[in-house]
């Protein structure tokens, strides 16, 4: 891949997942990423030793010869970022946006120009290359802003694109996905626990049986619900399993958990659009 100057405006989870997977899939050098924040120093100190990339903030500097500026800070700080930044960004450079909710048209509006945007959203196993991201072009994106993206992703995960309204529905499903396993993860700790069973064993129960779940939707390709049945004996464990999940609402509660989140993305657009009227 051509290399490209990266400057990321926001240097919280989500940078911090998408540098160390980009760094770690060698396809940028930490000289040519440059990170900044709002104020504070000592993050900033932490991306400079801990990835050997470049930390500002002085906005001017960070944007000067940056090919590609990844907007990640939160949808709320938007504004105040765009209205910082926007003198230094030129229709040369492209703006990569992991902003959850945030259309594109919404960011045009803030900046002004015709910049092209890439909005993106990835979720945090960008940092071991196992990110699940979604893209979508702006009405100023060309095929080749759509490309650069997409080979700049590829290197940490997969990549689907989308079209923009689908953004919604992508980041409850991908970009907060990892957190529901994760809360499914402590659910089944703390049962490990109340059943007596080493911590580290049972850690090591649930994480391989994690594993081994995703790898043979993975690798075998069958539905999920024949590779239930091929464990659920009749009356057996699984079974009974499996009822106290339906008696206790558990698709129900995962479909809202879905459906909820994808509100909450709309709200998160729509409470910065209420903001640009006033
Ligand atoms: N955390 C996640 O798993 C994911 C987050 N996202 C999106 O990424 C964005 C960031 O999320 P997190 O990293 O979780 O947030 P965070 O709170 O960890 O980091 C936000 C960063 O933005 C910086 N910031 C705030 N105002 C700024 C300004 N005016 N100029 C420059 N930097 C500024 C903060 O100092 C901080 O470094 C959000 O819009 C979120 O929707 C997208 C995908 C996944
Ligand atoms: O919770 C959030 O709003 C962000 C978007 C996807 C993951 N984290």
């Amino acid at each position: 891949m051509q290399s490209y100057k990266i400057a990321f405006l926001g240097a919280g989870s989500i940078a911090e997942a998408v540098i160390a997977g980009l760094l770690e899939a060698n396809l940028v050098k930490g000289q040519d990423i440059t990170v900044s924040n709002r104020s504070n120093t000592d993050r900033l100190s932490y991306f400079k030793s801990k990835y050997d990339v470049n930390g500002t903030h002085d906005k001017k500097e960070l944007l000067r010869n940056a090919d590609i500026i990844f907007f990640a800070m939160k949808p709320k700080d938007v504004v105040e970022a765009i209205a910082e930044v926007k003198e230094y960004i030129t229709e040369k450079q492209f703006i990569i946006s992991l902003l959850a909710g945030v259309s594109t048209a919404s960011m045009t509006g803030l900046l002004e120009k015709h910049i092209p945007i890439v909005r993106s959203m990835p979720n945090t196993s960008a940092a071991i290359l196992k990110s699940a991201t979604a893209i979508c072009a702006s009405a100023y994106a060309t095929e080749e802003h759509l490309r650069i993206a997409r080979q700049l992703f590829e290197a940490i995960g997969s990549v689907s694109v989308v079209d923009e309204e689908q953004m919604h529905a992508v980041t409850a499903l991908a970009g907060s996905g990892p957190a529901y396993v994760y809360y499914m993860v402590e659910a089944m700790e703390q049962a490990a626990r109340e059943a007596g069973l080493d911590n580290e064993v049972a850690k090591s129960l649930i994480l391989q049986t994690l594993s081994g779940a995703a790898d043979m939707l993975l690798t075998t390709g069958k539905h999920p619900a024949v590779l239930r049945a091929e464990i659920t004996s009749p009356n057996g464990t699984t079974q009974a399993g499996i009822e106290t999940l339906q008696n206790n609402g558990f698709p129900d509660a995962i479909i809202k958990c879905i459906k909820r989140a994808t509100e909450r993305s709309h709200e998160l657009g729509e409470t910065l659009q209420a903001l640009m009227k006033q």
